[in-house]
């Protein structure tokens, strides 16, 4: 194992980095894996050469597509396997690098789009636990985004700015490590008991009653207006005022520099944002909210620091802004070219086996800390530490604003509830700032795709910004994740469209992406941008091996050579599986994890694909829908259960149904014939294929037939998916039973 204090070459390190001990023998295995591959798409070109038929030329035509898309993704996913790093950092080692007053200022944006799928008391949760970071109070500011425009969760953080002069102290002097309160006092932490605690948190309770009640009813009545400066913010909200059309709310609900806590220690600024909205304009979701809070944040505060926060992704390490400076405050020159320091999403409320993959291990932790000990990591949209600097052009070529107040090197020296200031702060957050500038082209956070943050990411680091990947034990920030599959698959779907516009953009990561980073990182951009296209072979193999054996047409090599199917399948799956435990997994969450990507590849990816095609053409609209984040009990009961929750008659099911019908009525008829008449030999890799599918598909066929709880599949996807079923059938009897293999 090799541990360097990489270019911080001091005594005491601000980190250090140790590569993966199994990346030779990852080398190793990826080359024999490579020539398996090219033997495997030789063989299919042979048989295609001797093929006759149209119809056989078709099978085996997608047999190869098919396998020619696995591989593509086999290989590009390889450069995350080049050099994996682990970082450790230290920072009880900044003191000898800088001292805290020196630290640079921070500003923390938390976007929310939705009172109703978003609860406002979470959201003020994930702000107060970032408000009360371990770090000078009179530089962190916290900017909340709000896209739904809501009254509620303006209310919501007022109620918020006064539990937080009870609760920043309390944590300082109690030095607690989670600032969340809402975990804090939850029947997961275990905490010493006094007096005070519970003064406290009597006061939460009453916070949240409040916040909820007000949330339930909708509007915020005169008894909850305690001051004259919150009933004017509320007129805002005049009977023209809607979520999609209004004007820009901007209101300070904490200055730093006049507001005190309990103990007369300073306040963190706090700032609501409500950004400008009309039907007329677009507004690019999240991508268009964070650049009006950079605009915004740059008119009040500027800090060179900023850090990006889903409303759901609560603070649960007040030191970790420390953890982002190690990186950034680097004595070296290393921490010039450096866009952003990573930390990896996480969550909590998973259930023990990780029904529905909602991990996301490979992308959050292994192959992050695959392209770490590359050019960097990809930016996953929140926990994400930001040089402000890097939204303006390249680390050698910085664009200037067209305002001067918005560069990064602009001093401000009032107050940041003064009307000169509030002017400007109301213009940049118009919707019609942005026309004929370079927000979201070559500043910014980049429209144009759903997913914003791996296109962000992807922009920044072709123009020549690194990053860092900063993974602690202890989790720095856990989120929210959804607990039904019907949200669980629709979240993917959205993320499939997002990737694919990056993925066929003019900056494409396969073409242009290669050029401006060379090739590892430009596989590794492009393994996410064209993660939708898994569904392809996912489908073709989910279908077309039943179909075919169904009709007693065998596509595959016989028992006698099967080798070569084996050792890649065995070979992918192994590989895939010993990342996961190395990552510290276990055996059932990473079968779960195979299982949701076949289930995505009929169902998201599949989806985001005809989504982004129809679009293509011209035939519908993107939009975000905003995931869910507002728990049903029963639904949590079952998700405890590890059950799959179905319930809704949601399309994305559909041929996940159809897939499993058809592959346990090929797999039962397969076996019948077996008996029958012989033929396993050829028969071979196609009962594996659907008993496969079978084995995989049982919580599937559960739900359809055995279960009568609410989360059962809807009668009418099981009969839509029945009759689909029967039609393929039909279809391949006319074709592959009628034609000569
Ligand atoms: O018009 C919008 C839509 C969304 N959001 C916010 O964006 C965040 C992410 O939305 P969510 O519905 O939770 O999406 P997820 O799929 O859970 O989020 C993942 O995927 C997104 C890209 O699709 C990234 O932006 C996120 O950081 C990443 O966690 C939330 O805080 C929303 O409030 C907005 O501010 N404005
Ligand atoms: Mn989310």
């Amino acid at each position: 194992m090799r541990v360097s204090g990489e270019k911080n070459n001091i005594s005491s390190p601000l980190h250090t980095l140790e590569v993966h001990p199994y990346t030779r023998l990852n080398h190793v295995f990826s080359l024999v894996y490579s020539c398996a591959i090219l033997a495997l798409i030789y063989q299919h070109i042979l048989t295609i050469l001797r093929i006759t038929s149209l119809v056989s030329f078709l099978l085996h035509f997608s047999l190869l597509i098919s396998d020619i898309i696995f591989s593509f993704m086999w290989v590009t996913t390889q450069c995350c396997r080049l050099r994996p790093v682990k970082r450790k950092t230290n920072p009880e080692n900044l003191p000898s690098v800088v001292q805290d007053k020196n630290y640079p200022a921070l500003d923390v944006f938390i976007c929310t789009a939705d009172p109703y799928k978003e609860p406002p008391i979470n959201v003020v949760n994930t702000a107060l636990s970032v408000m009360a970071y371990d770090y000078p109070t009179d530089k962190v500011s916290v900017y909340v985004s709000d896209d739904g425009g809501s009254v509620l969760t303006l209310f919501a953080f007022m109620e918020a700015a006064k539990f937080a002069s009870h609760w920043l102290p309390f944590c300082r002097g109690k030095n607690i490590m989670e600032r969340c309160p809402e975990a804090y006092f939850g029947p997961d932490h275990v905490h010493t008991w006094c007096s005070q605690t519970e003064k406290i948190k009597i006061m939460y309770k009453n916070m949240k009653e409040n916040v909820e009640s007000v949330v339930e009813r909708g509007c915020v009545g005169d008894e909850h207006i305690t001051s004259e400066c919150d009933s004017q913010a509320f007129k805002n909200w005049t009977a023209k005022f809607t979520r999609q059309e209004h004007p820009t709310v901007i209101q300070v609900l904490l200055e730093s520099k006049k507001d005190k806590d309990i103990t007369g220690h300073c306040m963190p600024n706090l700032v609501y944002l409500s950004r400008e909205k009309s039907r007329t304009s677009q507004h690019h979701f999240k991508a268009g909210a964070l650049n009006a809070l950079l605009r915004v944040s740059a008119t009040m505060t500027n800090a060179p620091l900023v850090l990006t926060q889903d409303c759901d992704c609560y603070s649960t390490d007040p030191k970790t802004p420390l953890k982002a400076l190690c990186y950034i405050l680097e004595p070296t020159k290393a921490s010039s070219d450096l866009a952003y320091v990573q930390f990896p999403q996480r969550y909590y409320g998973i259930n023990k086996n990780d029904t529905y993959g909602s991990e996301v291990k490979r992308l959050y932790k292994i192959d992050s800390a695959g392209m770490d000990g590359l050019l960097g990591p990809y930016y996953v949209g929140t926990g994400c530490f930001f040089q402000r600097r890097a939204f303006f052009g390249g680390p050698s070529s910085q664009l200037s604003a067209e305002i001067p107040e918005l560069n990064p090197n602009h001093v401000i020296d009032k107050s940041i509830q003064s009307e000169t200031i509030l002017k400007v702060a109301h213009s940049v957050a118009s919707c019609n700032y942005e026309n004929g500038t370079k927000w979201g082209s070559k500043m910014g956070f980049r429209y144009g795709s759903l997913s914003e943050d791996l296109n962000t990411g992807f922009k920044l680091q072709c123009e020549g910004w690194r990053s860092v990947f900063c993974d602690p034990d202890r989790a720095a920030f856990l989120g929210d994740v959804p607990i039904n599959l019907n949200d669980a698959l629709s979240q993917m779907r959205r993320w499939a469209v997002g990737q694919l516009q990056v993925g066929f953009s003019k900056y494409s990561p396969i073409t242009y992406g290669i050029k401006s980073m060379g090739l590892p990182m430009g596989f590794c951009y492009s393994h996410y941008a064209f993660w939708p296209i898994w569904s392809i072979p996912i489908t073709i193999y989910a279908f077309l091996p039943a179909l075919a054996l169904l009709n007693g047409v065998y596509i595959f090599p016989k028992v006698s050579s099967p080798w070569l199917y084996m050792f890649l399948f065995i070979g992918a799956y192994g590989q895939d599986l010993q990342d996961f435990i190395l990552a510290g997994s276990t055996f059932k969450r990473w079968y779960n994890d195979q299982r949701m990507w076949m289930i995505r590849g009929v169902s998201s990816y599949l989806f985001g694909l005809i989504d982004f095609l129809l679009k293509s053409l011209g035939f519908s609209a993107f939009g975000f829908n905003v995931t869910n984040k507002v728990v049903d009990d029963e639904q949590s009961k079952r998700y405890e259960q590890g059950l799959f929750e179905f319930g809704v008659a949601s399309p994305l099911f559909i041929p996940l149904a159809t897939a499993t019908i058809i592959n346990l009525i090929a797999f039962v008829a397969g076996i019948a014939q077996i008996f029958k008449q012989g033929h396993f030999d050829k028969m071979f890799i196609h009962l594996g294929i659907s008993g496969f599918v079978v084995a995989n598909s049982w919580p599937i066929y559960e739900a359809m037939m055995l279960r009568v709880d609410k989360g059962r599949m809807p009668s009418k996807i099981i009969l839509i998916s029945i009759l689909l079923a029967w039609a393929l059938y039909i279809i391949s009897l006319l074709t592959l039973g009628a034609s000569e293999m």
